[in-house]
């Protein structure tokens, strides 16, 4: 009778044109209340099976073919879904071959005289020929950090060559995933058996307090999801039982408020990874004032540091506590990004080109990695420039940018850890940027299929295994 029930209620919930022809639709009370058919009453040969089976064997027949069906839809879905990239793609390619044309234009305008240079806007025009080799020097060994972090931490000079301006840019498009996408799994630590805990990422989290303990959880379950082994949270006193009592695979430290917080939290510097310092953190003087010593002891030390939510809020009103430190990418909103920009050029934001705004705002700050999300993820050093359409879903619940800062903790330091030729010479940054993003439209993407308006941060963290699988294991 479970079974009856079981199988009415998958029906009712999901009207889908399942092949049940030829079953009749009363077939339980037939069998229970039919006196046994006769040879001049014969049912036809498909009623007279099912009349002859047991309600149990019936209902798993039912069972199964609810599955099928449930099958075929999901088939059917996966069909429409790869249909509507092969349509994106063809668009891409459309949009590249013009860009291309563009290219060929503008290479035909000679590069302007020095005293030009010296004033000189940067551009936004990308080249778009992802076969043309960097000419930035790699960087990024870990065992280097500190030298490197010195050579490559002077901000921008006054002007810009105009061959500075963009070495590259890539689009989502076919040509352009194909030219990214292998060099995020080359940053990509092997599973192997050979490795003790820790290994593959030891992350922190600063941020956490009496208002916002969501967002710590958020980014430092997403880290623990991608990859990382252990996903450490500094977060005020008050703010720590509530996060333990969300997951217990958290290290959660009570100190972001104590009297000797930057002490306490700097003695745990040498054993972390990267630092994603913001989520949740709040406004108050003394916290900003804590994270903004953190910050520094973790640039001495060559640690990546991702800035994201206050930590911005913070970066808008003391830009230099981060400005030209090569191993620090920045995830402002559209928001965050405009207060950002306005501190740093003093004049308001001409909302009309996302690229050259972030390409500029990333310049000032000394070639930081800025990450401007959006309809499209911009993401930029000042010289080179992805972007990320990946499709995700018109979805926007709060939470989804602490799953990226989170997931780019760990990419952040995968691609630092990994040898230069991994990335191709590309500045690692942009790379662990570029897989952080994409990993989490397509998050959004899967959760939003299955839970549609629904849809929650804690949904897109349920699909991180899926996905990541699926973008960079397949
Ligand atoms: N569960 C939790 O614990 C979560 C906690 N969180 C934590 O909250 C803290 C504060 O972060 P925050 O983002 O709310 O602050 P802030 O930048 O002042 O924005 C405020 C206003 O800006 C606007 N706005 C936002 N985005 C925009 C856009 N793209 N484009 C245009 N406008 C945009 C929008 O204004 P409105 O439209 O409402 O007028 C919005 O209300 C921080 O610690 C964070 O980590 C979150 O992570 C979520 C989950
Ligand atoms: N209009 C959009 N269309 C598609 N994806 C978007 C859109 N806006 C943002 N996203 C995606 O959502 C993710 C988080 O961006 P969002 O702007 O929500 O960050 P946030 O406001 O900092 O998040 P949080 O709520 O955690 O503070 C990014 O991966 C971004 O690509």
């Amino acid at each position: 009778m479970n079974l009856l029930k079981r199988a009415t209620f998958i029906f009712s919930e999901r009207p889908l044109s399942l092949a049940l022809g030829s079953f009749p639709t009363k077939q339980s009370s037939l069998t229970k209340n039919s006196p046994p058919a006769t040879s001049s009453s014969r049912p036809r040969r498909s009623k007279k099976r099912f009349a002859n089976m047991s309600l149990e064997k019936l209902m798993e027949k039912f069972l199964e073919q609810s599955m099928e069906a449930e099958d075929n839809f999901y088939r059917l879905e996966e069909q429409r879904l790869q249909s509507e990239d092969k349509r994106r793609e063809e668009e891409h390619s459309r949009e590249l071959q013009m860009l291309q044309m563009l290219g060929q234009i503008f290479a035909g305008i000679r590069a302007p005289s020095p005293a030009q240079q010296a004033t000189a806007q940067p551009s936004c025009i990308p080249q778009t020929n992802p076969a043309v080799p960097l000419t930035r020097p790699p960087f990024g060994n870990r065992n280097h950090a500190l030298t490197e972090f010195a050579s490559h931490s002077q901000p921008a000079g006054p002007g810009l060559l105009m061959e500075e301006v963009i070495e590259r840019s890539f689009s989502l498009g076919t040509a352009a995933v194909d030219n990214v996408i292998p060099l995020v799994r080359n940053t990509i630590p092997p599973l192997t058996s050979k490795k003790h805990k820790g290994q593959d990422g030891r992350i922190g989290i600063i941020g956490g307090c009496q208002e916002y303990t969501g967002a710590p959880f958020f980014a430092a379950i997403s880290a623990l999801k991608v990859g990382a082994d252990l996903s450490h949270v500094f977060c005020t006193k008050d703010a720590a039982p509530v996060i333990k009592s969300y997951s217990p695979e958290l290290i959660v430290h009570p100190v972001l408020d104590s009297p000797n917080a930057v002490e306490e939290i700097e003695k745990w510097l040498p054993r972390l990874h990267s630092l994603v310092v913001g989520p949740g953190l709040g406004r108050e003087d003394m916290l900003l004032k804590n994270a903004k010593e953190i910050i520094e002891r973790s640039k001495l030390r060559g640690i990546p540091i991702i800035i994201d939510a206050d930590g911005l809020w913070l970066v808008a009103k003391e830009p230099s506590v981060i400005q030209g430190y090569q191993r620090g990418i920045l995830t402002p909103n559209f928001m965050e990004f405009t207060r950002l920009y306005e501190a740093m050029h003093h004049e308001p934001l001409d909302s009309t080109d996302h690229k050259r705004s972030a390409q500029q705002l990333s310049i000032a700050m000394g070639h930081l990695t800025l990450v401007l999300k959006g309809e499209e993820d911009i993401i930029t050093d000042g010289k080179n420039m992805l972007t990320c359409s990946q499709e995700g879903s018109g979805r926007r619940c709060g939470g989804q940018g602490d799953l990226l800062s989170g997931s780019l903790g760990v990419f952040a330091h995968w691609a630092f850890s990994s040898p230069p030729d991994a990335v191709k010479g590309m500045n690692p940054s942009l790379v662990a940027a570029f897989g952080a993003t994409y990993l989490t439209r397509q998050c959004n993407r899967q959760a939003f299929h299955k839970h549609s308006r629904s849809t929650s941060t804690s949904d897109m963290i349920q699909e991180i295994s899926s996905a990541f699988k699926k973008l960079f294991e397949s």
